[in-house]
């Protein structure tokens, strides 16, 4: 009995402590210690950091800060306390990779514009379309770009989308004001996915639509799950859920092959298919639907919720509601009709500051990830071969030495630009934003509508904030809203 119980105790005592030491130093050990020794005499080094525990690095780390703590910046800043400045560069082991974490200007600006040597690489590829933008790289890449962008950004486009968009947005606020109380994540997932049926398909909302939301939902699921291929997972699901909706897209690409004359759609899919490269040369079709999937993927969410956003912030801003809402009482009251042209958007001067201010606020895309494909030095730190490299783009908006008093939301603060590169909220560099001009368009015009038309306060104005898998306040946004 007493020979048991002193095992227990010297376990306790000395065997527990070297466990637990080991177990904090293994990663070191094992990811930074070699390339440690490595860069010894080169007068270069390691960017400081920790590589967390085994297997989870310091995942547990971060959903501390996103999830327990709720205060997501502060990941950034223990580590500036804790490792100094730099150039703003940490190492750790986040998301199953060992990992560097650049979190400031220069080092991001470094990373967006050497594509020679940082991959964007989507994880389970085949869900997105292995020919969509996000997937391909180099002369590939920049073809395709060319055709995503013409197709959404030119200026016919934008008149043609502003004319699109603006029907289902008013008839979707009248409808909010009829049930008096709504969910407004819930709304705005709902007439962000109308409006992308209709500009890129020309489906018009129904039973087609609604199903191929919940194909949707079920797809974006899978694309940052485990990829285990068997019943029951979320990957299996999401294979599913990818090749239903590319036979309804396949059904609706054969039937404009065939359309003639008045018959004639004008929506994206349309644009993708009869734009030709320098060369004449047109999209193949499996490029068309694959393009098609990954841009509802890239604009459905980021949208709903950057409209979300803007409606949650004027509730607690109402000095700025107040200044939107005159400047577009004033737009509203000169028109002949009751819909904005894309020229009448241009000349919105505040309210584009506020769209800009909710982006920033929002952080939608809180981080972007790059692969390198070689190691890198930048200012005297190196960046291993292999290693992901984390943009946190959310930490250059947060970050009060580069937006003043950062958590107030002052759309004056863009009566002059940000200074370079600290302002990211589309990325930067080769693979910016394809659309982000859509998206731009997208929040002013319902900023527009809802200012115009309707007045509305927050149900539960103190809701814990949720970051992850995106930022959202825990209830959704509830809001009662009636028309002025
Ligand atoms: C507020 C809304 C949006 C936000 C915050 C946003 C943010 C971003 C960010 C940060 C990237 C860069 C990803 C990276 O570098 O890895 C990106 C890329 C992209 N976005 Fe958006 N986005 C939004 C809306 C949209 C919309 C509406 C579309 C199109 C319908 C779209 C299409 C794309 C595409 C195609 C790419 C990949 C570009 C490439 O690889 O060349 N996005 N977006």
């Amino acid at each position: 009995m007493e020979t048991t119980s002193g095992v227990w105790v010297a376990f306790f005592l000395g065997g527990l402590p070297i466990l637990g030491c080991l177990m904090w130093l293994w990663n070191e050990i094992w990811y930074a210690l070699p390339l440690k020794f490595r860069y010894s005499g080169t007068g270069t080094r390691l960017p400081p950091g920790h590589m967390g525990i085994p297997f989870f690095g310091e995942m547990i780390t971060f959903l501390w800060y996103f999830k327990v703590l709720r205060r997501p910046d502060e990941l950034i800043n223990s580590k500036r306390r804790k490792y100094g400045d730099g150039v703003g560069m940490y190492r750790t082991h986040l998301f199953g990779s060992p990992s560097i974490i650049a979190c400031f200007p220069a080092i991001n600006k470094f990373v967006f514009w050497s594509d020679d040597v940082f991959i964007h690489e989507w994880p389970n590829v085949d869900l997105v379309g292995q020919t969509s933008l996000g997937a391909v790289h180099g002369e590939a890449h920049t073809r395709l770009r060319s055709f995503v962008s013409n197709a959404l950004n030119r200026p016919d486009a934008l008149r043609r989308i502003t004319a699109a968009l603006q029907p289902g947005m008013v008839a979707a606020l009248q409808s909010w004001a009829q049930k008096g109380r709504v969910k407004m994540y819930d709304e705005a997932k709902k007439v962000t996915f109308e409006n992308i049926g209709k500009l890129f398909v020309s489906f018009e909302p129904g039973p087609l639509l609604d199903t191929m939301d919940k194909l949707f939902n079920g797809l974006v699921q899978g694309i940052r799950a485990q990829p285990s291929n068997f019943p029951g997972t979320a990957f299996r699901r999401a294979i599913q859920c990818r090749k239903k909706l590319e036979a309804i897209f396949r059904v609706q690409l054969e039937k404009k092959k065939n359309q003639s004359g008045a018959e004639k759609s004008n929506d994206l899919m349309d644009g993708l298919m009869q734009i030709e490269d320098d060369e004449g040369k047109k999209l193949s079709d499996q490029e068309v639907l694959d393009n098609i999937v990954s841009l509802v993927i890239a604009g459905y969410q980021s949208t709903s919720l950057s409209s979300m956003w803007a409606l949650y912030f004027l509730a607690k801003f109402p000095n700025v509601l107040e200044k939107l809402r005159e400047e577009n009482m004033a737009i509203k009251r000169d028109k002949k009709g009751d819909f904005l042209t894309s020229e009448d958007v241009s000349k919105m001067k505040y309210t584009n500051k506020v769209v800009e201010e909710t982006l920033r606020m929002a952080n939608v895309s809180a981080t972007v990830f790059r692969l390198a494909t070689k190691e890198v030095e930048f200012e005297g730190y190196k960046i291993p071969k292999g290693w992901k490299v984390i943009i946190w783009l959310r930490y250059l908006h947060t970050n009060p030495e580069n937006f003043d008093d950062p958590m107030c939301f002052n759309p004056d603060r863009w009566n002059k630009p940000a200074r370079s590169g600290t302002y990211q909220v589309f990325g930067g560099g080769s693979r910016i934003c394809a659309g982000n001009m859509l998206a731009r368009l997208q929040i002013a015009l319902f900023l527009h509508h809802l200012s115009v038309g309707y007045k509305w306060e927050l149900l539960n104005p103190d809701a814990d904030m949720n970051y992850l898998p995106y930022p959202i306040p825990a209830d959704g946004v509830e809001v009662k809203i009636s028309e002025i």
